[in-house]
């Protein structure tokens, strides 16, 4: 299978820059791949800094391109979109036995499973953070300036890859996090599907703990709803405001938005202030 080669799907353009859905065969997952990316008109001339958005349960790459209304202000500030799958994908690749949104196909929780029948393909974390920056930066007219952002179980995926490795974003940002997953139901659910029981091997997956335990921070913004149907249960925010509270030198501002739910009216509310948060940490 070979990684090297992206084919078009589809284009549009929207605000003067293109919006683009490519398929790929992934080395990482083990399967066909798509994702879709946002160019602005600058990428016509010269290489243009990037946002990844990890998107949460039940989601492919079009919910966010479709419904978030991100491509104006990416347009206005000069930066893509590289929007990702939640999971991999296809004939043959694993799914939940009774085929639940939360766990599987839609829901690969951004980590690398350990676990049969789910290591063979679900090496979400791998793919975001290494095959799938590699390969549109060697195709795309794309800087190697990244910052990552998500929603959900994509914003639990961007905080932990963002802690994790904070010599390759920028800035980190996040909307209705799943914060604490070792504690809550979806995230025990899945870690342990996807890891096993040992809640040792788990903790590499904790936006909290990681937290708690940072040597250095990106710049990190967190906006939360507070009618949002989730919250505070599967998000547990709290836990992640206490541990940023241990963190009294980092750049960390985590908000309540009275009223907001979870879905994507609240992610289109807020999406300008998050591009705006990330061009300035992008650009400088
Ligand atoms: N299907 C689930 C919830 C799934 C859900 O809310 N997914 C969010 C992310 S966690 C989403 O973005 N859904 C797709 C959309 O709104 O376009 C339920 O009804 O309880």
């Amino acid at each position: 299978m070979s990684q090297d080669i992206l084919t078009k799907v589809s284009e549009h353009l929207v605000f003067g820059g293109k919006q683009i859905r490519y398929e790929h065969s992934s080395n990482t997952l083990n399967c066909k791949m798509q994702f879709s990316v946002f160019l602005p008109a600058e990428a016509e001339t010269a290489k243009v800094p990037a946002v990844y958005w990890l998107s949460g349960l039940t989601c492919n790459d079009e919910n966010f391109s479709s419904k978030a209304g991100a491509q104006r202000i990416a347009a206005e500030l000069g930066i893509a979109l590289i929007i990702p799958d939640t999971s991999p994908r296809g004939e043959g690749v694993a799914d939940d036995e009774n085929a639940a949104y939360d766990f599987g196909l839609g829901a690969g929780f951004y980590v690398n499973a350990t676990q049969a029948p789910f290591a063979k393909n679900y090496q979400m974390y791998d793919y975001i953070l290494n095959e799938l920056p590699q390969l549109v930066e060697a195709q795309l007219p794309l800087s190697d300036k990244r910052a990552i952002s998500g929603h959900s179980m994509g914003g639990h995926g961007a905080l932990v890859i963002g802690l994790r490795n904070t010599e390759r974003y920028s800035s980190i940002s996040a909307f209705s996090p799943i914060c604490n997953p070792i504690n809550a139901a979806w995230g025990i659910k899945a870690l342990t599907g996807f890891l096993g029981e040992d809640k040792q091997q788990w903790q590499q997956y904790d936006a909290s703990l990681l937290l708690t335990e940072a040597k250095t921070l990106l710049p990190i913004l967190v906006d939360q709803g507070t009618a949002d149907n989730f919250f505070p249960d599967q998000l547990r925010t709290e836990t992640l405001i206490t541990a940023a509270k241990q963190h009294e030198q980092a750049d960390i501002e985590i908000r309540y938005q009275e009223g907001y739910d979870h879905s994507y009216y609240f992610i289109s509310s807020f999406i300008e202030s998050h591009l705006r948060f990330h061009a300035k940490h992008l650009k400088t």
